[in-house]
């Protein structure tokens, strides 16, 4: 291509590979390089900040082209990807030598597509975040019924759910996919197309031939919904992997209402796994781990994302972390076993996708090794807790495996297998004998490069070895003219700035030994390299079975470091709808407060059938959407297994936890806010059940005044009555607190505040019935606001104060609705002038000049009103 060669044969091969790539971008393998050719080129350079230039011309134009070493790739490979894209890796499928030697010297060496690299099928250490799982999911549909069929190859995880249309996005929203894939387009979500096969009897022949079984009995009940997500999965798979299989254990169902059920908003909120910016730090995840292997803290982000929901399967998981909790020593004894152990699901994966090293043979041997030391460990203890007994036989059962690993691998195998070197000593007598010969030889040249030097004279003469020439003598020019004479019985094959380069007989036939013993010894050691490589993958699903085992132990002895670090305690759960809780804090704002040397305010807060819905006032910053999170939270790590930041809980289950952030706080998000706000309230009124937890932070902020009023009024009393979920509700209109007077199960609740001096001091302290007056002017003040409009600012609210309670409030008549009244969709009465311009401003949009005018406005109105 290096001339004007409109098709040349070489460019009609790549646009041959370019069409089957389709949509992901074509890494060309030429030699040393993998090349990227016009729009790919473009594309790629601008993401990778690397050159691009032009090369040849294809159709008469010249043809863009950038390109980044093989060896390298991986790095470029992992920023292309998450940048979103995706990109068929094009391999010379037989060397230039052999193109030559079948099809003449002009021949093109053979390429062809051996993987696709997309998001969800990656197994490589360098393109994998080894903190978290990375899942591939495939969405399936038959009917009203929808199934995913959801695998992660980095470690051969594999589960199958099956859902209704109304659970799809929870379910997603739990898994986090990095890649989702469907037939079609599924509505409300971003998907991949896949390569078809969504569909159930090929799904379900596709699963018998995977797993080699005849039925699929023994993996549950199968809907056939979940069976078309699966056919629809590993058609993928195949499509992608290519020259190879992709790992997966044998399917888990994850049964319809297993999990606590949380959708997306209530996951953003919450900043379970990532905060709202997308970063781990600062996330509960974040704050709650202590784990000592990558493995244990992909479950734990697995955990948090999907709390239990049966008390059994709880229990079992607080009774091994309070075990580990008690038992200081054998816990630290347990982390320090735990943090030597290498990543053996990964490894496993790797070997699995033929993409594996001798290095990941000699981490399973030393992880599987080590699994048997702990497994010995731990049953020697006295007292085990069940699940902990359930977990030990997973640890075993290695010892063929790791006998047969021992033998065969050198203690530290290199990360490239290209070189050779990782089989033992001993473990192959003929390997042992090539190798002999090989080093033989490279005695003998040694030897012949001291008599060389003899013969010559020269002292300075090396023999030397490089990958053009292979061994060659070599002496500085100076001395040259000694070996170039015609019967010196040298070779002159080079001469280089300052040096020239010989060749002779005798090193010739030394060299071609070593070459030709070195050149079996690695064939033999690739050999080992493949059996035992398959010896590994046919023991997977066992080896996964550990590597997941080894992975509970640590979440289990991490939360209860996490416990007695923070003094956290052992929740109480039950199965009646309360949540009671002495002593809760919040562990990120503790955390956070913790580093800057202050403290945090715990609180109390006890739901039950009797008062279920607390109505939080107080002032802006004195800590209501902390409290309520907290609460969420506590809830959250209980069911999941871990121990809670409290000093006493009792925790009812809860089936579906719901958080919503009234509109004005999300300002950023650019939508119309306050639309998204009532979407998903109503969603909440459709699906929270007696079992729910809700917290509602501000509902109905982001309009004006009366219509927010009017729908938080009306949220509330329809969370009251009809929904009765435990709810907390956090609000700055005062005026709800009137409900307290006709709703039984609702109580007034407010965060404390003082003034001081004429300083406003938050308490942060939680106290019983609703605030006494809203301190907005007092924080507006502590907020820097200067005095001359904070001073105007309250002699317009004294004004205002005065004008509502002669008119009994802008809640004026409420108290004498009938519950759920048409009336409430009436117009309001004809208002206070004040009050309908105050309802026109939009403080949000105002500059500090507009605002300060706003309030001189005001001020006239009230000065000619009185
Ligand atoms: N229990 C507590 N102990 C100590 N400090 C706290 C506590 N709760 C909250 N804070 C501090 O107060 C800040 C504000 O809290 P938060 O956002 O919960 O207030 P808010 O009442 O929801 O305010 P707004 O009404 O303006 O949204 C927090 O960032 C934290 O620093």
């Amino acid at each position: 291509m290096a001339r004007a060669d409109a098709a040349t044969p070489m460019m009609q091969q790549y646009h041959r590979l370019k069409a089957e790539a389709g949509d992901a971008m074509l890494f060309y393998r030429m030699g040393d390089f993998f090349e990227l050719f016009f729009d790919d080129a473009k594309a790629a350079a601008a993401c990778l900040d690397i050159a691009l230039t032009k090369r040849g011309a294809d159709a008469g134009e010249p043809v863009p082209m950038c390109g980044v070493p093989v060896h390298s790739a991986d790095s470029y490979l992992a920023r292309l990807i998450k940048a979103g894209h995706r990109v068929a890796i094009a391999e010379q499928t037989e060397s230039p030598a052999e193109a030559r030697r079948l099809r003449g010297s002009k021949a093109l060496v053979e390429r062809a597509i051996v993987r696709l690299v997309t998001p969800g099928t990656l197994t490589e250490e360098t393109l994998l975040d080894s903190g978290s799982a990375n899942w591939l999911a495939a969405i399936g549909r038959a009917g009203e019924e929808w199934g995913i069929a959801a695998a992660d190859i980095s470690t051969g995880r594999f589960e199958l759910i099956a859902c209704g249309p109304g659970e799809l996005a929870a379910e997603l929203a739990r898994l986090s996919p990095a890649e989702t894939i469907a037939d079609g387009q599924v509505p409300g979500l971003k998907c991949t197309p896949g390569k078809g096969g969504f569909e159930s009897a090929g799904g379900e022949q596709a699963l018998k031939a995977r797993f080699a079984v005849a039925s699929l009995d023994g993996f549950g009940d199968l809907t056939r919904a979940e069976l078309a997500a699966a056919g629809g999965l590993l058609a993928y798979l195949d499509a992608t992997q290519r020259s190879s299989t992709a790992f997966l254990a044998a399917p888990r169902r994850i049964a319809r209402l297993q999990h606590m059920a949380i959708d997306a908003a209530t996951r953003t909120s919450l900043e379970i796994c990532r905060t709202t910016d997308g970063q781990v730090a600062g996330s509960l995840l974040a704050e709650v781990d202590r784990c000592v292997t990558a493995a244990g803290r992909r479950l734990l982000g697995g955990d948090l994302s999907a709390p239990l929901l049966e008390r059994g399967a709880i229990e079992a998981r607080l009774t091994l972390v309070g075990w580990l909790h008690e038992g200081a020593l054998l816990r630290r004894r347990v982390r320090e076993a735990l943090k030597a152990m290498p990543d053996i699901g990964r490894a496993l994966g790797r070997l699995a996708a033929a993409r594996g090293s001798p290095r990941d043979l000699a981490q399973l041997r030393d992880g599987l090794r080590a699994a048997t030391a702990l497994q010995t460990e731990l049953g020697a203890e006295d007292g085990r807790p069940p699940l902990l007994d359930r977990l030990l036989p997973r640890l075993g059962g290695h010892d063929a495996v790791v006998e047969r690993l021992t033998a065969a691998l050198v203690e530290a195998p290199p990360l490239d297998g290209a070189k050779g070197g990782y089989i033992a000593e001993g473990f192959d007598p003929e390997l042992d004998t090539l190798r002999a010969a090989s080093s033989d030889g490279r005695r003998a040249i040694a030897a012949l490069e001291a008599r060389y030097r003899e013969a010559t004279g020269v002292a300075a003469l090396k023999i030397r070895h490089n990958a053009v020439l292979g061994y060659h003598v070599e002496v500085s020019a100076r001395h040259a003219d000694r070996l170039l004479s015609p019967d010196s019985g040298f070779t002159h094959r080079q001469t280089l700035a300052g040096v020239v380069r010989f060749n002779s007989p005798d090193l010739h036939a030394e060299a071609s030994k070593v070459v030709e013993a070195g050149a079996h010894a690695l064939a033999a050691e690739q050999a080992h390299l493949e059996e035992l490589t398959a010896l590994a993958v046919a023991h997977g699903p066992r080896i996964a079975e550990t590597a997941e085992a080894i992975a509970r132990i640590d979440v289990a002895a991490a939360l209860a470091e996490r416990a007695a670090e923070g003094g956290w305690c052992r929740p109480q759960v039950t199965d009646h709808p309360c949540l009671e809780i002495e002593g809760g804090r919040h562990p990120v704002v503790e955390a956070a407060l913790g580093k800057a040397g202050e403290r945090f305010i715990a609180n109390d807060c006890a739901l039950g059938p009797h008062d279920r819905l607390w109505l939080i006032t107080g002032p802006n910053m004195g800590g209501k959407s902390t409290f309520l999170r907290q609460v969420a939270l506590i809830a959250l790590l209980a069911q999941a297994g871990s121990f809670v930041p409290a000093g006493r809980a009792k925790v009812g289950l809860v089936d579906r936890l719901f958080s919503r952030v009234g509109a004005s706080d999300n300002l950023a998000r650019g939508r119309s806010t306050f639309m998204v706000e009532m979407v998903e309230t109503a969603a909440i009124l459709a699906q929270a059940t007696r079992n729910s937890l809700v917290i509602l932070d501000e509902i109905g902020r982001g309009t004006s005044t009366y219509d927010g009023l009017a729908i938080a009024w009306a949220v509330v009393e329809a969370m009251h009555d009809t929904v009765g979920a435990r709810t907390l509700f956090a609000t700055h209109y005062h005026e709800l607190t009137r409900l307290a007077d006709r709703l039984d199960a609702l109580s007034l609740h407010h965060v404390r505040a003082r003034e001081w001096k004429g300083d406003l001091v938050l308490l942060h302290e939680l106290a019983d019935g609703p605030a006494d007056r809203s301190y907005g002017i007092a924080v507006a003040r502590l907020a820097g606001l200067p005095p001359a409009v904070v001073a105007r600012a309250k002699s317009v609210l004294a004004k205002l104060e005065a004008g509502r309670d002669a008119t009994g409030g802008i809640a004026a008549g409420l108290d004498d609705l009938p519950l759920f009244a048409a009336a409430l969709g009436e117009p309001e009465p004809a208002g206070d002038p004040l009050v309908e311009a105050l309802d026109t401003l939009n403080p949000d949009a105002l500059t500090p000049r507009e605002a300060l005018d706003a309030l001189y406005r005001l001020k006239a109105l009230a000065d000619g009103r009185t």
